[in-house]
């Protein structure tokens, strides 16, 4: 895996376009900051090619999201495909609230995106598979794990990251797997959103292999994570992501290098 992506990222600073939700927002501002990325988010449809053309990326995320907004995810959407930038889909819920559903399906049909990243429920949801989403959360279900991220990824022609204990990344064909991380994540809200706006930075410095720039992005925030929790002596969710916050923007290639569970 190119870990100096890592590095790369740093001298660049690239600016990330974020439609982010209004949960988590400053964490993913902060948290996109930290690492070394320049965040920038707008819910103004007006402003929307200004942002597309300025940024190195674009991340969707679909968490908070009102008609206007998805108006305005659309025109974000073909915008970024015009102006050759990577597009990120966070698909917050899918598989919970079949609105969402629908909404994500339309918006995969009207523009092209690079990279889908959700938990294995939102995932299953969008590859038309079995599975028992909860809220934002991942739910419980049954099926293997890489079959149903590359179902999903061969039927959006895209990058699918399937977060969880274990991200699964795949190209549809090729698949990697991370196995870096803290349950710690599961307790703070957003961490997947961050998720998301991380794995746009990469694709920033990398839009010609957003396959690698998937990886990396899994790699560094789930090692940058569990060297926050070896630190930790008891289960501190408010520690953990202020930490988490302070991590993204010491940690070293080597350092991840050394604790990089990659198969
Ligand atoms: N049990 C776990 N052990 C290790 N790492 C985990 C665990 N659960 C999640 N992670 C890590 O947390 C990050 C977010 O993934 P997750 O699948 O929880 O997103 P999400 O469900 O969309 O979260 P959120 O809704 O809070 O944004 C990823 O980096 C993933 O590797
Ligand atoms: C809690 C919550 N509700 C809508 S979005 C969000 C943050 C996790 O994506
Ligand atoms: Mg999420």
């Amino acid at each position: 895996m190119e870990l100096q992506l890592l590095n790369t990222l740093r001298d660049h600073n690239p600016i990330v376009f974020n439609i982010a939700n209004f949960v988590t927002v400053q964490d993913v501002a902060n948290g996109l900051n930290a690492l070394g990325a320049s965040p920038i988010m707008s819910a103004e449809v007006q402003e929307a090619e200004t942002m597309v053309q300025i940024a190195g990326a674009v991340c969707i995320n679909l968490g908070t999201l009102t008609t206007t907004q998805i108006d305005q995810m659309r025109v974000v959407g073909k915008l970024a495909n015009q102006y050759h930038k990577p597009v990120v889909l966070d698909p917050v819920a899918v598989g919970a609230v079949p609105y969402r559903k629908e909404v994500a399906l339309g918006l995969l049909s009207d523009f092209q995106v690079d990279v889908i990243r959700g938990n294995a429920g939102e995932i299953a949801a969008l590859a038309g598979m079995d599975w028992q989403a909860k809220g934002i959360d991942a739910g419980s279900g049954q099926g293997d794990l890489v079959e149903i991220a590359q179902a999903c990824a061969q039927q959006f022609q895209c990058c699918v990251i399937l977060s969880g204990p274990t991200d699964v990344i795949t190209d549809g064909q090729r698949v990697v797997k991370v196995a870096n991380g803290t349950p710690l994540f599961q307790r703070h809200v957003g961490s997947g959103d961050l998720l998301s706006s991380i794995v746009a930075a990469f694709t920033a410095v990398s839009s010609t292999d957003v396959y690698q720039a998937a990886q990396v992005a899994c790699l560094v925030l789930a090692g940058a994570g569990e060297l926050v929790a070896s630190q930790l002596t008891a289960d501190r969710p408010a520690t953990f992501a202020i930490d988490l916050i302070d991590r993204l923007s010491l940690v070293t290639v080597s350092e991840i290098q050394t604790i990089a569970k990659v198969d």
